[in-house]
């Protein structure tokens, strides 16, 4: 795996992608974040971790506002995408979410090709003038997602024919094809075995050189391992955000430490 970790003069060289100010969700009458704010560099991992239920998925969905398609869910304060508020009446919400992509826990392709699969995002956002154009995006994203050589030969199949690991990587290949400006992961290996987790993992370490990309995690060793950057959620708050080296060596909140030495969670 190449350098995963930065030195700090590395990430304080890093421009803020998303800031988010002030944010809180309500499901109804549940306050499920309360006043986040955090910024999320680019080019970095940033991993969210945290105990079950502590609003780690609510959180990561408010930053391509995911959590619309919920009917309860109220988002309040801002989140600022290279400095717009992208909860502003006049963003559309499928044009932000080509630009913040997201991958999901369980990997999810459409019922059709790989080829289409991946082909879909371009089209109905018109990112391509012609079919050479796509065939192009189409195993670029699959190259850049390491998959190509596992599908060149069968693009026209369908993509659920994939073992999980691949159907995963598929699905990056997917998000990637927008060519999005950050990528989201909702616990995307917690379906796949280790060899699959560990070819995501190198992966997620290669397209922090091209955008911002944000993990929540449910294992500690994963986030210290493809993260420079790690926010500690604790009952909706985050309790502690820093340098992965220094959140997993020495945290600072006793949250924290109760919550990386297994003392809860
Ligand atoms: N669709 C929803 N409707 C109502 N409440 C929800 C919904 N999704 C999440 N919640 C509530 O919001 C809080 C935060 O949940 P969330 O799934 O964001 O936590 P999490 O840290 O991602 O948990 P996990 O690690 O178990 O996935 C919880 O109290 C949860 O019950």
């Amino acid at each position: 795996m190449t350098n995963m970790r930065m030195t700090e003069q590395d990430l304080q060289d890093r421009e803020t992608k998303i800031a988010s100010r002030g944010v809180d969700v309500f499901y109804g009458a549940t306050h499920a974040i309360k006043d986040v704010d955090i910024d999320i560099l680019n080019n970095t991992v940033t991993a969210f971790i945290g105990p079950s239920g502590c609003g780690k998925s609510t959180f990561l969905r408010c930053l391509n506002r995911m959590n619309d398609t919920i009917d309860s869910c109220r988002v309040t304060g801002q989140i600022l995408l290279d400095g717009d508020d992208i909860y502003h009446s006049s963003v559309d919400p499928v044009t932000l979410r080509a630009r913040v992509g997201m991958v999901f826990q369980k990997p999810n392709p459409f019922p059709k090709s790989i080829f289409d699969n991946i082909a879909y995002g371009p089209r109905i956002h018109g990112l391509v003038n012609n079919k050479a154009e796509l065939d192009e995006v189409v195993e670029k994203s699959l190259r850049r997602a390491a998959i190509w050589n596992e599908v060149k030969d069968r693009l026209d199949q369908p993509g659920t024919g994939l073992s999980g690991g691949q159907q995963q990587r598929l699905c990056i290949a997917r998000a990637i094809a927008t060519a999005p400006e950050v990528l989201l992961m909702d616990e995307p290996c917690s379906a796949l075995d280790p060899i699959a987790t560990a070819q995501i993992e190198e992966l997620i370490d290669e397209l922090r050189q091209d955008f911002a990309v944000v993990i929540v995690t449910h294992s500690m060793q994963q986030a210290a391992r493809v993260s420079q950057k790690t926010a500690f959620f604790h009952l909706g708050v985050i309790a502690e955000h820093g340098d992965t080296n220094q959140i997993f060596t020495n945290p600072v909140d006793k949250r924290t430490q109760d919550y990386i030495t297994g003392r809860f969670g």
